[in-house]
C-alpha cells in the first residue's frame, strides 16, 4: 500500500475512533474508541516518520521468522496471564469473598471467566497456532512468506483483538455467546485479520517450491478456513446503535442455541484439534526425529475427523427445546468421532516407534507423549458423554468442566510447550534450551497440576449429579442446591491448588525461555536450508 492511502487510512480511522469515544453510548464502547484512536494514531505518526516502504525483514536463514519470534513471546505471554485468570476465578469459586467488593462490577466471577476462556483458547492457544503455521509452512513449502509484511499485520491485529475482547469483558460489553463473547465490532476486526491470515497461508502454500502439501498444512488449512467460517455465521448480529456496542442476533430461539453451539463445539474441533493436530504433525517427528508412523492414516483421519466434526455440535444441547432428532443425530456423531480421533492419537504416539528410549533423556518429548495422552483421554470421555443417558448426569456439573480441562491442560497446553521449547532456541540461534532441569520441573508440575484438576472435578461431577437426582420415598428431591455447592469446597480448593501448579510451571518456562533469548552461546543460524 502507498504511504499516502496508509496515512489517509489511518487518519479516518483515528478520527472515526476519537469520535466514538467521544459520542458512545456504552462505557466499553467509548474506551475502546480512545482505546482505537491510541493505536491509529500513533501509527500514523510512525508511517509518517518511514521514510518509503517498509521492506521486510528476513533472516539469513531465508525465511520470514521475525514474526514466528513475536508469536514465541505473545504465547507465553498470554499464557501466564490467561493460567493466572483461571486460578483466580477457580479460588474464587472456592472463597466468594474473592469478589471483592470494591472491585465490582469488573472483577467478579461473571466479567472475569470469560476474560480466562478467551485468554487461554484465542490468545494463548491462538498465538500458539498462528506461530506454528507460520514457521511450520516455510519449512514444509520451502517458501517464505507470502504478503512481506500482512503476516505482521496478522499478528499485531489479532493482539488489538485479544485486548479489545479482554477489556471489553470487564466493561461489561458481551454478546452472552460461550467463546463468541467479543461484540459486533471486535468480530469485524477479527474477520479482517483472520481473512489475511488465510491469505498469506495461503499463499505461501501457492508459492512452494516443495510438490507435495504436507500434512500438517492441511489441518492449518483446515483451522483457518473453518474458522472463518463459524465466526462469521454464529456472529450475524444487527447492533442497536453504531455508536453503542450492544447488538441482537439474527437468529432466535432454539435456531441461536444450534447456531451457538455448531460454532462452540467445532472451535474445540477446528481451533482445539485440527490446528493442534497440525503442531502435533510437524513437532512430534522432528523432535523425535523419526518419520511420521503411518502418512496414509493422517490423510484418512484428517477427511474423516473434518466430516464428522461439523455434525456433533447438538450433543451441548441434549434434553432442550432442540428437536429429538437433532439431538440423536448429534450423539451418533460424537460416537463416530471416536475414531478418527484415536487415529490421530495413535499416528502421533506410534510416530515414536524407535525413539521410545528418548522419554527418559529428553522432557520435550515427554511434553508430546503427555499431550497426545491426555487428546486420547479427552476424545474418548467425550463421545461417552455425548450419549444422552450419561448427559443426564453429566450436564451442567463439574464433569463438563473436567472434560474440558483435561483437553486444554493436557493435550492444548502440554503441545504448546513442547512447542515453544523447540522453537526458542532455533529462532535465536541457541543450541539448545537454556536449563533442561527447567523443562522437567515444568513438565511435573503441569502434569500433577492436571491431575489434581480433572481428578476433583470428576469427583464433584459426579457427586453433584448424583445429589441433584436423588428423591426420598416420596419422590422428594432430598438436597438443594446449596447443599451440593457445599459439599463441593474441599473439592474446589483441591483444583486451585493444581492450577497454582499448572502456573508456577508456565512461570519457570517463561523464566527458561528468556534465559535461552538472552544468554549463553550463539550458534549460527544455518544459511539457506532447503524445504525440510
Ligand atoms: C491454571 C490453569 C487453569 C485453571 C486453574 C482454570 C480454571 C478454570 C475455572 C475455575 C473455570 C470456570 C469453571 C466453572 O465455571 O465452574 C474455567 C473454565 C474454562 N477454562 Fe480454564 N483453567 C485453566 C486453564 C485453562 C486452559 C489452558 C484452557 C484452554 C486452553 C482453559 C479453558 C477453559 C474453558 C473452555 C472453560 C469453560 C468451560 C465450560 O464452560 O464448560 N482453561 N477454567
Ligand atoms: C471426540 C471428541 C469429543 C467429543 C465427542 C466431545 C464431547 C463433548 C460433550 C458431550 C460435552 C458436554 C456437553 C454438555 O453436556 O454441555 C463437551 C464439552 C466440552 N468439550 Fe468436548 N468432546 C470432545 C473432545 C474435546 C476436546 C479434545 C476438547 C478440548 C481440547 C474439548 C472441549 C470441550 C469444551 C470446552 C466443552 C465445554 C463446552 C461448554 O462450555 O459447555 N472436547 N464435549
Ligand atoms: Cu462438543
Amino acid at each position: 500500500m502507498s504511504q499516502t492511502v496508509k496515512l489517509i487510512a489511518l487518519g479516518l480511522v483515528s478520527l472515526v475512533a476519537l469520535y466514538a469515544g467521544y459520542q458512545g453510548v456504552d462505557l466499553a464502547f467509548r474506551v475502546h474508541g480512545i482505546l482505537i484512536f491510541l493505536v491509529a494514531a500513533g501509527m500514523f505518526i510512525w508511517t509518517l516518520r518511514q521514510t518509503g516502504e517498509t521492506v521486510p525483514v528476513v533472516d539469513a536463514n531465508g525465511y520470514m521468522d521475525g514474526v514466528v519470534r513475536a508469536g514465541v513471546i505473545a504465547t507465553a505471554f498470554w499464557g501466564v496471564v490467561g493460567f493466572a485468570a483461571g486460578v483466580f476465578i477457580a479460588f474464587q469459586l472456592a472463597f466468594p469473598v474473592l469478589n471483592f467488593d470494591w472491585g465490582q462490577p469488573f472483577t467478579n466471577f461473571g466479567r472475569l471467566r470469560p476474560l480466562h476462556t478467551s485468554a487461554v483458547i484465542f490468545a494463548f492457544g491462538g498465538n500458539a497456532l498462528i506461530m506454528s503455521a507460520f514457521y511450520v509452512v516455510q519449512r514444509t513449502s520451502g517458501a517464505r512468506l507470502f504478503g512481506g509484511n500482512l503476516a505482521w499485520f496478522v499478528f499485531w491485529g489479532y493482539q488489538l483483538f485479544i485486548v479489545l475482547a479482554a477489556t471489553g469483558y470487564l466493561l461489561g460489553a458481551t454478546q452472552s455467546k460461550e467463546y463468541a463473547e467479543p461484540e459486533w465490532y471486535v468480530d469485524i476486526w477479527l474477520t479482517l485479520v483472520w481473512v489475511a491470515f488465510l491469505v498469506v497461508f495461503l499463499g505461501t502454500i501457492f508459492k512452494r517450491r516443495e510438490k507435495h502439501i504436507y500434512v500438517a498444512n492441511w489441518f492449518f488449512l483446515a483451522f483457518i478456513i473453518t474458522v472463518a467460517m463459524l465466526h462469521i455465521v454464529n456472529n450475524l448480529s444487527i447492533p442497536v446503535t453504531i455508536w453503542g456496542s450492544k447488538s441482537v442476533q439474527v437468529f432466535a430461539g432454539v435456531q441461536d442455541a444450534m447456531t451457538q453451539w455448531w460454532y462452540g463445539h467445532n472451535a474445540v474441533g477446528f481451533f482445539l484439534t485440527a490446528g493442534f493436530l497440525g503442531m502435533m504433525y510437524y513437532f512430534v517427528p522432528k523432535q523425535a526425529e523419526r518419520p511420521v508412523y503411518s502418512y496414509k492414516l493422517s490423510i484418512i483421519h484428517f477427511w474423516a475427523l473434518i466430516f464428522i466434526y461439523i455434525w456433533a455440535g447438538p450433543h451441548h444441547l441434549h434434553y432442550t427445546a432442540l428437536p429429538d432428532w437433532a439431538s440423536t443425530l448429534g450423539m451418533v456423531f460424537s460416537i463416530v468421532l471416536w475414531m478418527p480421533s484415536w487415529g490421530g492419537m495413535i499416528n502421533g504416539l506410534m510416530t515414536l516407534q524407535g525413539a521410545w528410549d528418548k522419554l527418559r533423556t529428553d522432557p520435550i518429548i515427554r511434553m508430546f507423549v503427555i499431550s497426545i495422552a491426555f487428546y486420547g483421554m479427552s476424545t474418548f470421555e467425550g463421545p461417552m458423554m455425548s450419549i444422552r443417558a450419561v448427559n443426564s448426569l453429566s450436564h451442567y456439573t463439574d464433569w463438563t468442566i473436567g472434560h474440558v480441562h483435561s483437553g486444554a491442560l493436557g493435550w492444548n497446553g502440554m503441545i504448546s510447550f513442547g512447542a515453544l521449547y523447540f522453537l526458542a532456541p532455533r529462532l535465536w540461534g541457541r543450541k539448545e534450551m537454556y536449563s533442561l532441569p527447567a523443562i522437567n520441573w515444568h513438565f511435573w508440575l503441569a502434569t500433577i497440576g492436571i491431575v489434581l484438576y480433572a481428578a476433583s472435578m470428576w469427583v464433584t461431577g459426579i457427586m453433584e449429579g448424583l445429589m441433584w437426582r436423588e428423591v426420598d420415598s416420596q419422590g422428594f428431591l432430598v438436597n438443594s442446591f446449596a447443599d451440593t455447592v457445599s459439599a463441593k469446597f474441599p473439592m474446589y480448593v483441591v483444583r486451585g491448588t493444581g492450577g497454582l501448579l499448572y502456573l508456577t510451571g508456565a512461570i519457570i518456562m517463561v523464566w527458561n525461555l528468556w534465559m535461552t533469548i538472552r544468554g549463553g552461546e550463539r550458534v549460527r543460524a544455518q544459511v539457506g536450508v532447503p524445504a525440510e
